[in-house]
């Protein structure tokens, strides 16, 4: 691969706020038209990260490019050239959704305005509600009428610091559609989640503790990496049973999901050795499982802090 294949290439970046590192020795290359899924627990240096990429914070450390301009050298042009949607809603709410796009294409000084505009509300499917104010929008229709002002100015690479943090699951989809189409018309999206299916739509998932990157890879990667043993336990005395496994040695995170209750360690024999009083017990159920994506997040939270006792 050539380095012109890269839409993001950096090398060691670091940033402190005061005496605190938040971001450390990061290291991150992402190809051309793919989607890679920013992961961490809150406070790991995503968004410290995202606005590092796109001009908006200086590296106190480090090195690269975006779109082969330098993260440093040429911030000013990088702002203007990649698409950043911020965690909070940053739009008016007092105008219509297309006053905002217009507001953002004045801004961007975009050539035919109005058909750009027009353009952008027909494929975003907003026209029915170009003159509704955004303030009175969904929170699914905010986040579309958000990413379509990002996306206006024609961004060949989009930082989406997460974009559908409490919008229902059906707009979450057709978002997700969205940055799909997109990215196979060529726009690389950086985006960060907490939502394990957003994760796994993603084609490589680059996961952070504490400003480090941990992990990085497709989900299948990232799951055949952690090398953890699941097991899966179902009936009446999980609840019980699951007090008991947080504290036992081996066992590193217990999670449930739904009615079963997924235990998970790196060192095999201590989790079957831990499961074994649940053996041969009529209220319970155990199996050994592959783990999913989620069980290793669950697993990399535990693994850079406390152990975990998690309800998906
Ligand atoms: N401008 C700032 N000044 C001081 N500390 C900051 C600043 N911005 C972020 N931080 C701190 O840096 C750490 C990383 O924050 P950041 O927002 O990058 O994490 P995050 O992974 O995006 O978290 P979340 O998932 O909650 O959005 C946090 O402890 C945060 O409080």
């Amino acid at each position: 691969m050539t380095d012109t294949d890269l839409a993001i290439d950096v090398r060691h970046l670091a940033k402190r706020f005061g005496d605190r590192k938040v971001v450390k020795d990061l290291t991150l290359q992402v190809p051309v038209g793919q989607i890679c899924g920013f992961l961490g627990a809150n406070g790991s240096g995503k968004t410290t990260t995202i606005r590092m990429l796109c001009g908006l914070l200086t590296p106190d450390d480090g090195e690269g490019t975006c779109l082969g301009l330098d993260v440093r050298r040429d911030a000013m042009k990088l702002r203007t050239q990649v698409g950043y949607m911020t965690q909070k809603f940053s739009f008016y709410e007092d105008l219509t959704v297309a006053e905002n796009l217009e507001f953002v294409a004045r801004l961007y000084d975009i050539p035919n305005r109005d058909r750009a505009i027009n353009e952008m509300l027909d494929r975003m499917g907003l026209v029915d509600r170009a003159d509704q104010l955004a303030g009175q929008l969904s929170g699914g229709w905010k986040q579309r009428m958000a990413l379509a002002a990002c996306i206006l100015h024609q961004p060949k690479l989009l930082l989406l610091d997460e974009p559908t943090a409490g919008v229902d699951p059906k707009a979450r989809r057709e978002f997700w559609d969205l940055i799909h189409e997109m990215a196979a018309d060529g726009l690389t999206v950086l985006v960060s989640t907490h939502y394990m299916d957003e994760a796994e739509r993603c084609h490589r998932i680059v996961y952070l503790a504490d400003g480090r990157l941990i992990v990085q890879g497709s989900a299948e990667e990232v799951v055949a990496q952690a090398h953890i043993s699941t097991w899966r336990a179902t009936g009446h005395g999980v609840v019980e049973a699951a007090k008991l496994l947080r504290d036992a040695p081996g066992i590193e995170s217990v999670a449930a999901f739904g009615q079963a209750l997924h235990v998970s360690g790196t060192d095999r024999d201590a989790v079957a050795h831990a499961l074994e009083p649940l053996q041969g017990r009529d209220d319970i159920t155990v199996e050994e499982t592959e783990p999913t994506l989620e069980d290793v997040f669950i697993h990399l939270l535990a693994a850079s802090g406390t152990k975990t006792e998690h309800a998906a």
